[in-house]
């Protein structure tokens, strides 16, 4: 999940050499109790000193160039710093200066057109230079002003919970609401239920940021009026509605869906496929919410600017300045989308997206430039490199925050969909076994403990047997489920065959993971399970190995497998541990 607290006294990349960064990130450590607001403040006001530095570094060089020698080199690097500022400045509120900057980038631009070798060309050249790019330069100046810009940024500053969305069922007479609230017992959700929707007003300082409210459809109205007074006090809350109940006519529906209710069941629906609808929902919501995202930019500022606008967002951001250590990056963080500009000093952000798409692993990571770039051949040609989109800079905060978070979302519905089993929303047999070999690699790397688990339902073939594969569906995503809930959200759970599931638990030790299996274990061997009249019980058997006690990650699944071979030996319902020595026979 992501980060949600700001972290500024982690330098911003170690593999960004700049002073400047340095600089910034003293300043931003030295004041940790200072507001992201304060800190954009902040930031703002070097990059106007910076640009000022930089401005009169310029000046200074236009000055000191030679009418009779052509100094084309001079006019290439004007060229580049003017179509940096272009797009930096808008970002820290500096739209006129952005604007001013962009009109004399064009007129370089048109110079630096002219052929190099013509010796006739450059006397027009650096009379202009003189006469009207030195005195724009002065303008510029002005234009950064003493005052501290000011940034759009970060009055939403978002407090996703790590926890799960609440459901609140708000009581009502009935089967359906009686088959419902059964049902969702199953689905580990962290539950609430209200007399009325007055009752839950009074609790409503004690609930979390995210809440999925259940109501019979003559509630939704007060439904809508709790959401009001919860997102009046806090702006951020994400809270949806869902009602039951008969509406068989376009008008009252149409009434309904006006109110601005999120879902609707009539009372004959199935109360699995509200529970599933729900379980979506919520996974929709919380994926929405977050996102990561890794930005490529040689602006260090700027490039800090982004970074602590989409954290503030909620986003768990990685920043480079120089896209030399992109490759190690990518595969550690492995973020939803990157964020590349097109023009970094020696590199070329199209050719490193062409580097990237070298590698298959890499090839459905949406790539999106984010660059000053104006004219739609250039920034076509460099789509045909292997990027998704292109935003231009400046782009204002809010902008960037939406366009971040859409795209996130986006990359993330269609990475799920290629990933997970359909029946339990849990990763693919072979997404967790690479999952298994990357948190190896990493345990490997940093001297760290995971323990992997195999975990399969006790006796299943007679659940099949005696109340239908339906229902034997029901208790395999009601234990999916479960799993999901009770884990932490950095394990992984994948569905490794029909009714069997391999997780990996990192920085985890055996006896930590026995004692959460255990627990496990005996939640679900509670649950009631209903097929028609009949009422029955399910339990379920895990073995546990330490990955890292094996030479490879196959090894430790072996072990756990063999564990869990021996707990349904021993009688089922229960978990056993692969000792150390394992890999030698000897189990518990
Ligand atoms: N409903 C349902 N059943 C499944 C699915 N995948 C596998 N199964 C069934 O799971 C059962 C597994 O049976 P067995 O491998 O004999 O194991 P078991 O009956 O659980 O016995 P033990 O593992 O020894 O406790 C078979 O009947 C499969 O048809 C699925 O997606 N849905």
């Amino acid at each position: 999940m992501p980060v949600r607290l700001l972290t500024l006294n982690n330098p911003v990349n170690s593999s960004i050499k700049s002073p400047w960064l340095n600089t910034v990130t003293k300043i931003m450590a030295e004041n940790p109790s200072d507001s992201v607001e304060d800190k954009l403040r902040l930031l703002s006001q070097r990059f106007s000193h910076r640009t000022a530095r930089e401005l009169d570094d310029l000046r200074h060089k236009i000055g000191q160039s030679d009418e009779q020698h052509g100094d084309w080199e001079l006019l290439e690097y004007l060229h580049q710093v003017l179509h940096r500022l272009t797009g930096s400045a808008g970002t820290f509120g500096l739209q006129q200066f952005s604007h001013q900057s962009r009109t004399l980038e064009q007129l370089v631009k048109g110079l630096l057109q002219q052929p190099h070798n013509k010796g006739d060309k450059w006397p027009a050249i650096y009379s202009e230079l003189q006469h009207r790019i030195l005195p724009e330069l002065k303008d510029l100046d002005r234009l950064l002003g003493d005052s501290a810009p000011k940034s759009a940024a970060i009055s939403e500053r978002q407090n996703h919970d790590n926890e799960d969305a609440l459901l609140v069922l708000v009581e009502h007479q009935g089967a359906f609401y009686t088959s419902l609230q059964e049902e969702l017992k199953h689905y580990g959700f962290a539950l609430m239920s209200v007399a009325s929707c007055a009752e839950f007003s009074q609790k409503l300082s004690r609930i979390p940021t995210s809440v999925i409210m259940i109501a019979h459809v003559s509630q939704a109205q007060a439904c809508i009026e709790i959401r009001r007074l919860l997102q009046q006090q806090t702006p951020q809350r994400s809270i949806s509605i869902v009602c039951f109940g008969s509406c068989p006519e376009f008008d009252s529906r149409y009434k309904i869906a006006a109110l601005g209710i999120d879902g609707l069941f009539s009372e004959a629906t199935n109360a699995t496929e509200v529970a599933e609808y729900l379980q979506r929902l919520q996974t929709e919501r919380l994926e929405a919410s977050g996102g990561k995202v890794l930005i490529v930019d040689d602006d260090v500022d700027l490039l800090e600017h982004y970074r602590l606008t989409l954290t503030a967002a909620g986003m768990t951001v990685k920043t480079l300045g120089t896209p030399e250590a992109i490759f190690s990056v990518l595969s550690e963080f492995k973020p939803d989308i990157l964020l590349l500009d097109v023009h970094m000093g020696a590199y070329s952000g199209p050719t490193l997206a062409r580097m990237i798409r070298f590698q298959p692993q890499w090839l459905s990571l949406p790539i999106i430039y984010l660059s000053a770039e104006q004219d739609k051949s250039e920034q076509l040609k460099a789509l045909a490199d292997g990027a998704d989109e292109f935003i231009s800079k400046p782009i204002s905060d809010s902008e960037l925050k939406e366009t971040v978070r859409t795209r996130c979302f986006r990359a993330r519905q269609l990475a799920n969909l290629l990933a997970r089993d359909s029946l339990t929303g849990l990763l693919k047999h072979s997404l967790i076994k690479q999952e298994m070999a990357n948190e190896y690699a990493r345990c490997r790397r940093v001297g760290e403990q995971a323990a992997v688990v195999m975990l399969d339902l006790d006796h299943f073939k007679r659940v099949n047997d005696d109340y239908g594969h339906g229902t034997g569906d029901t208790v395999i995503k009601a234990l999916a489920n479960l799993l999901t809930h009770r884990l932490r959200k950095t394990d992984k759970i994948g569905r490794y065959g029909g009714e069997e599931f391999a997780i990996v638990m990192p920085q985890c030790d055996l006896t930590q993971a026995e004692q959460i299996l255990e627990q496990i274990r005996l939640h679900f061997s509670g649950l009631v399970f209903q097929s028609g009249r009949n009422e029955f019980h399910v339990t379920l058997s895990a073995g546990i190995a330490l990955l890292n006690d094996y030479e490879d990650p196959e090894s430790a699944l072996e072990a756990a497998d063999q564990a869990l071979y021996q707990r349904k030996q021993l009688g089922r319902n229960g978990v056993s541990l692969a000792l150390a020595g394992a890999a030698k026979g000897e189990q518990q």
